[in-house]
């Protein structure tokens, strides 16, 4: 059995993330700890109550240290997660991070943690998106020269980050397939007056509004066709169930930093 932990447990990910663990029978993984932070007004709060799945005599805890577990699952924010993984490295634990929104240095940072802790880093754990990423690189082999390539996504009102975590995996997997060079050619919103579109570039186009799980869009748009790829995520559970399977595969491996195309074996 591996030991779980759940940080960012409140939130609307963390409630999704525990009832998964709590239902995933035949995983391995038994949830063990569940983390918010100091500031929080519900320490103490079992966490099966917050997630509506029943007393599980696991109490939320403001920090790491409170907590036993082996493989910590972390959907929280920027700040605390790059916190996270620092503790998760000087303790031999591993971990699964779903969170988003972080940049090309601290992206380096988690990199470098891999070389001693097993890490799954995506920003995006459903298997449908997943596919979407091996399916968006063959289109971009076929059209990519030839279209005019735009992502859209669109997103609940509450989400901080932008473009999605997901928008921006989509933009590297299509610059990497096209020889580009990502923080270069893509270009994010556009307003006023401006040149004409150029043919390299890769567009970005953010929606917040209501609900919305998260729905992804990319565009290959040529002089008389245009193709559109589109995932749309209709319930957190899919990502949950993708960090559970993420938590149950890391247990079996060495240190690295790895990602839900080694989990799901679409390498
Ligand atoms: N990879 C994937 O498949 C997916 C990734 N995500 C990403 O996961 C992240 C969380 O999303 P979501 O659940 O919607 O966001 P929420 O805001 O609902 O949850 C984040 C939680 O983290 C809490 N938090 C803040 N500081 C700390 C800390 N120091 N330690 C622990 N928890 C802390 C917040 O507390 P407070 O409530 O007090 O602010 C909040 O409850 C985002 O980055 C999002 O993009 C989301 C869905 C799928
Ligand atoms: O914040 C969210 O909700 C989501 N975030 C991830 C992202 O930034 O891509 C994944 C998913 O789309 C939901």
């Amino acid at each position: 059995m591996l030991d779980v932990a759940i940080a960012g447990a409140a939130g609307r990910m963390g409630r999704t993330l525990i009832q998964a663990v709590n239902e995933s029978a035949n995983s391995g993984l038994r949830l063990t700890g569940a983390i918010h932070h100091p500031d929080s007004s519900m320490l103490g709060v079992d966490c099966g109550e917050l997630a509506g799945v029943g007393t599980l005599g696991i109490p939320l805890v403001a920090t790491l240290a409170e907590a036993k577990f082996d493989v910590l699952i972390d959907f929280s924010l920027v700040a605390p997660c790059l916190s996270n993984v620092r503790y998760c490295q000087e303790n031999a634990k591993s971990m699964v991070i779903g969170t988003t929104g972080f940049d090309e240095q601290q992206k380096a940072q988690i990199a470098s943690a891999g070389d001693t802790t097993p890490i799954v880093l995506a920003a995006n754990m459903s298997v449908g998106m997943n596919l979407c990423f091996h399916l968006v690189k063959q289109m971009s082999e076929v059209l990519g020269d030839d279209s005019d390539i735009e992502i859209i996504e669109t997103h609940h009102r509450h989400k901080v980050d932008s473009p999605s975590g997901t928008a921006m995996r989509l933009g590297e997997v299509i610059a990497d397939s096209l020889g580009r060079d990502l923080t270069t050619c893509a270009v994010y919103g556009r307003e006023g007056i401006a040149e004409p579109r150029a043919r390299e570039t890769i567009g970005f186009a953010t929606v917040r509004a209501g609900d919305v799980v998260g729905d992804h869009t990319v565009l290959f748009a040529s002089d008389g066709e245009r193709v559109e790829l589109t995932h749309k995520a209709s319930s957190r559970m899919t990502f949950a169930k993708g960090a559970v399977r993420a938590a149950s595969w890391l247990g079996n491996q060495p240190a690295g930093l790895y990602d839900m195309q080694d989990v799901l074996g679409l390498r």
